[in-house]
């Protein structure tokens, strides 16, 4: 039995417009999704995901959508909730060169799932992590990363960045433009999340900035906007931590604060214009702004879910959870270590 975990992250700038080619900077955060992989002598793979929000169900098929178990619950939702642990599955087949190989697998998160926090993520770097380390064939993290990658392009049909299932594997902040990922230093961010008990569709929303990026120049604009406003930040991280040093623990200044603040704040203005944010995500925007965050954004792909603030006090915690729509608010811790073993 081998049980890898993967952490969440919170965008500090750039979903949506990394998967057209500009840079992202997402940070992994202290949830994580664990997943347990105890190979079988068939080829059957049977998944327990009690955290799905269909009440947790049980499934055992032998792979492949052809054959589809029997389960009193409609397809379409177990196809949707199974999309990213069959494709985590797959890869695992491919890398370890073994594609009969079965599985029972065990999938528990503290990750909201659909709230913009990389549950998906999360869920297939530990996954692949997990069932190759069980079938003998450990991958190294690149190649983790890459094959996480091609499992989230594949579920969210050919629109996907590298950027959550890379920084689920390596842990800390990252830098991802188009295939070129590298981890960053950044100070201690003080992160805040605010959770609207919701979701939403990571394939719906992308698809939906891609068409309107399609029909007004002034969206495709509004994209590489977003790209200039992550370059802007990632310059003040690089002035923050001196090339060699490591960020860990260095606080950020008052001044470093404000000026990421005012960059979260406007990256939140362009993901609004492109149709991703929701009246709840505003509201816990403004509630953050309004009890003296630095700054605050929708975080991953929006609809619903969580925001991200900026905020050392515990002003910003106390508002939000007062805040009407606001079901869960917590501080996230950056988490320095990525996908790891729990048991080998
Ligand atoms: N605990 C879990 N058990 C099984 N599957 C999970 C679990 N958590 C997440 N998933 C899978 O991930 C899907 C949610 O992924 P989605 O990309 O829509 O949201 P997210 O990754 O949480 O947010 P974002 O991509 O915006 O950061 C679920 O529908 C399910 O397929
Ligand atoms: C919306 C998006 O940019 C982030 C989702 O967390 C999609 C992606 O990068 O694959
Ligand atoms: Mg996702």
């Amino acid at each position: 039995m081998t049980v890898c975990e993967a952490p969440g992250k919170v965008y500090l700038f750039g979903e949506h417009a990394v998967v057209y080619g500009e840079p992202a900077v997402p940070a992994a955060i202290e949830r994580r999704a664990a997943v347990t992989a105890e190979p079988r002598s068939d080829d059957h793979v049977r998944v327990e995901a009690e955290d799905l929000s269909l009440d947790g169900f049980t499934v055992e098929y032998s792979g492949g959508t052809s054959d589809r178990p029997d389960v009193d619950v409609p397809t379409p939702l177990v196809e949707a909730a199974m999309g990213y642990v069959d494709a985590a599955v797959e890869q695992a087949r491919d890398a370890a060169d073994a594609p009969d190989a079965g599985f029972d697998i065990t999938v528990e998160s503290d990750i909201p799932l659909g709230a913009g926090l990389g549950s998906s993520a999360a869920v297939v770097v530990a996954g692949i992590d997990a069932a190759t380390r069980a079938l003998g064939e450990p991958l190294d993290r690149r190649e983790l990363a890459d094959r996480a990658y091609r499992a989230e392009y594949e579920v969210q049909d050919g629109q996907a960045s590298r950027a959550d299932t890379f920084c689920s594997t390596m842990g800390g902040a990252v830098r991802v433009e188009g295939d070129d990922c590298e981890p960053i230093e950044t100070p201690n961010l003080p992160f805040v999340v605010g959770f609207d008990g919701g979701a939403g569709d990571t394939g719906e929303l992308v698809a939906g900035v891609g068409e309107l990026r399609e029909e007004y120049e002034f969206a495709a604009d509004t994209v590489a906007s977003i790209g200039d406003v992550v370059r802007t930040g990632e310059a003040l991280l690089e002035d923050a931590v001196p090339e060699g040093e490591s960020g860990g623990d260095a606080e950020p200044s008052p001044e470093l604060l404000s000026e990421l603040g005012e960059l979260m704040d406007f990256n939140h203005g362009l993901l609004a214009a492109l149709g991703v944010s929701a009246r709840s995500l505003d509201a816990m925007v403004w509630a953050a702004r309004d009890a003296g965050a630095h700054g605050a954004k929708l975080t991953g792909a929006g609809g619903g879910g969580c925001i991200v603030a900026l905020d050392a006090s515990d002003a910003t915690e106390t508002a939000l959870s007062f805040t009407q729509g606001c079901e869960e608010a917590f501080r996230a811790e950056l988490a320095t270590e990525g996908v790891r073993v729990v048991e080998p």
